[in-house]
């Protein structure tokens, strides 16, 4: 265990809760928080706590929180973070919502939001607008419990390993398996949008948490390929460790309610959202919060190699 991490540990260990009610929802990730109504106006301790269970707990939910509606999501968010464009090519109505709507496509895939370029943001608020009336749930891993319980031998591997990730990767793949049920119009729009830019960036496979000092493995579907390797071994290197991430265990899956907010250290986990509900209306709004460029095990950042991404900053909330 690294000094900041034993530091941050002693220091949760002593000053627990008083603000805020934390019950985890899993062993190794999630948890709901009890006691908060959002808006721009909650008090710096409950802001504190609530940060502090997200950096413990990777993802967290408040329930019952109806009466929000993009301004006070914007508001909450901007007391836990900086909000930034949700992506540097897809745009909105408002550039610091992101709806995300089954009918333009669904994040049926394990990730990490945006990774492709070097400031991957840093956590995301995401707010239940339409739900449809089964299935829609999402899933969370947690992606440093995965390094801290992957083998020494493989831990000391994947430390060295960087992975250029790409907002290019293989739609082709996607469609394929699209195809079965046809390309909807709107969503390869929406592709062509995504992916009208590209953003290419060498991120180590193993950063260390800016808050926590606990080693994390970054990868997620945007990855093209590992640094060095061949394509197979690429390959099978991505699968071994990636697999590791979303085994059942190191995740947590959320039946969404109305009222509902999930809030992610993007930093720290992956998700996917389960495409189990037909052709039902499903729509959430993401606010994205500014992260800053992870760094190796050894203090290595991590380097863009295509796209200028230097718009993708910080706006004011
Ligand atoms: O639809 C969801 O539940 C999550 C979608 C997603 O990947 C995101 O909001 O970043
Ligand atoms: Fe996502």
């Amino acid at each position: 265990m690294t000094t900041q991490l034993r530091a941050y540990r002693e220091t949760a260990a002593v000053t627990g809760y008083r603000s805020i009610t934390v019950d985890r929802v899993s062993a190794n990730i999630g948890a709901v928080l009890g006691g908060v109504r959002i808006d721009g106006d909650l008090d710096a301790a409950t802001v504190s706590e609530i940060r502090r269970a997200l950096v413990e707990h990777k993802v967290v939910f408040l329930r019952g929180q109806q009466h929000a509606d993009d301004a006070a999501q914007r508001a909450f968010a901007s007391l836990l973070g900086t909000p930034t464009l949700p992506h540097p090519t897809v745009t909105g109505a408002d550039n610091s919502v992101l709806p995300i709507d089954a009918a333009e496509g669904k994040a049926n895939s394990w990730h990490t939001d945006v990774t492709f370029v070097d400031r991957i943001p840093s956590a995301s608020v995401l707010r239940a607008v339409t739900l449809p009336p089964y299935g829609g749930t999402t899933t969370w891993a947690n992606t440093a419990h995965a390094y801290a319980t992957l083998n020494p031998a493989l831990q000391a591997l994947a430390d060295r390993l960087w992975a250029v990730h790409s907002n290019l990767y293989d739609y082709a793949a996607e469609r394929t398996e699209k195809a079965i049920g046809g390309i909807d119009v709107k969503e390869e729009a929406y592709r062509a949008e995504f992916g009208h830019i590209e953003y290419e960036t060498e991120h180590p496979v193993v950063r260390v948490h800016p808050v926590t000092g606990e080693r994390s493995l970054l990868l997620g579907h945007f990855v093209r390929r590992i640094v060095g390797l061949s394509t197979r071994d690429s390959q099978d290197i991505f699968n071994l460790l990636q697999r590791h991430v979303i085994r059942l265990e190191h995740t947590v899956q959320w039946s969404w309610r109305d009222g509902d907010i999930a809030i992610w250290d993007n930093r720290a986990t992956q998700h996917y959202a389960i495409a189990d509900y037909d052709d039902q209306p499903r729509r959430l709004h993401r606010i994205t919060l500014a992260g800053d460029i992870p760094v190796s095990v050894d203090g290595t950042p991590s380097r863009p190699l295509k796209g200028d991404a230097s718009h993708f900053s910080p706006i004011a909330a």
